[in-house]
């Protein structure tokens, strides 16, 4: 090899970069709200992926902020203490003992997990949740028709499920404008004082409403929204989807995910993304190339 043709493999990376040019160019100084699910932080590798992810868009200027979920970790958490829980529409019942257990996974291990593997991709992050500095004042969920298909009795009271009312950014722009990457859980205070376990899909879209963000990414365990036949749904808007809720291809956990998806494009977020976080990498690939992955959702439809 002469020293006029360079290793195609070192080409194709610097491709890569100058693909990723407009996108940097586009994106800078604007913020981005990543909902990491409980079921995509499967493997630790995707974990450190994860991170890596996050301390990169910071270095390059944009301004991430994580919002967690840990639903499969709250049931193991629950199981190892002989407490049983259900599901109505995608979210938990949560009595007093429940609550006090989905604080202690969220905002304790899952929270400084996320924060830890943050710090050793070589960012700096904070981790809080919905009750410091009065971030997120949340409301008790009214009753509630479960899903036809648990066949659990009709209107349901959630307990100490809440949903987020208001939203004070504050304490994010703190952070984000020190350098410093917000990591949140889903755990609210109401005016009641009661503490209020909120699904972290409904969370992520209210700080990502509040934030204006310019992007919004939900990482989870299959590739976006399929349809019945199994195939994924690249583009959809929300009268797309009110048909996809009435006909039952959407059900269970996608629910509090497509409606906190047509929320946030709905109050100003430009763009939502449902990706499957079991791809490395899921979001530098839907950010900065052409090549986008997963479940657009938008205001208008759009193509793919
Ligand atoms: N139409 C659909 N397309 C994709 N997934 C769906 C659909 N309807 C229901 N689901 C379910 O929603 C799940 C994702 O929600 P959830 O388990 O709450 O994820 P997370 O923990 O990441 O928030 C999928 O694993 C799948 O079982
Ligand atoms: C009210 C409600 O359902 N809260 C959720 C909070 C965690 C969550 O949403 O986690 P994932 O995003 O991993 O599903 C729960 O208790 O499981």
């Amino acid at each position: 090899m002469t020293s006029h043709s360079p290793d195609p493999a070192l080409l194709a990376k610097a491709e890569t970069l100058t693909e990723a040019l407009p996108y940097l160019q586009r994106y800078a100084g604007k913020t981005f709200v990543v909902k990491y699910g409980g079921h995509a932080m499967g493997d630790p590798e995707l974990q450190r992926d994860f991170a890596e992810d996050v301390v990169l868009l910071k270095a390059v200027g944009i301004n991430p902020v994580v919002v967690h979920g840990g639903g499969p970790q709250i049931g193991s958490m629950l199981k190892r203490l002989g407490v049983e829980s259900q599901f109505v529409n995608g979210l938990r019942v949560t009595d007093a003992e429940t609550a006090q257990v989905a604080e202690m996974v969220l905002a304790g291990s899952i929270n400084k997990d996320i924060v830890g593997w943050i710090g050793r991709a070589g960012g700096r992050a904070v981790g809080i949740s919905g009750k410091d500095a009065g971030l997120v004042l949340a409301e008790k969920v009214g009753r509630m028709d479960p899903d036809p298909l648990q066949g659990i009795e009709r209107h349901v009271d959630l307990g100490f499920v809440g949903e987020p009312i208001a939203v004070d950014r504050r304490i994010i722009d703190t952070l984000s404008s020190a350098g410093i990457i917000p990591v949140i859980a889903p755990v609210g205070i109401g005016a009641d004082g009661h503490t209020y376990n909120i699904n972290a899909d409904t969370m992520a879209g209210a700080v990502a409403a509040a934030m204006g963000a310019a992007r919004f990414f939900l990482l989870t365990d299959v590739a976006g929204v399929l349809d019945k036949q199994g195939d994924l749904l690249t583009a959809l808007d929300p009268a797309r989807v009110a048909e996809l809720r009435a006909d039952g291809t959407i059900t269970g956990g996608m629910i509090p995910k497509i409606e906190t998806c047509v929320a946030a494009v709905q109050s100003g977020v430009d763009a939502a993304v449902i990706l499957d976080g079991r791809i490395p990498h899921a979001m530098l690939l839907e950010i900065f190339t052409r090549r986008g992955a997963g479940t657009l959702v938008s205001a208008r439809a759009v193509e793919r």
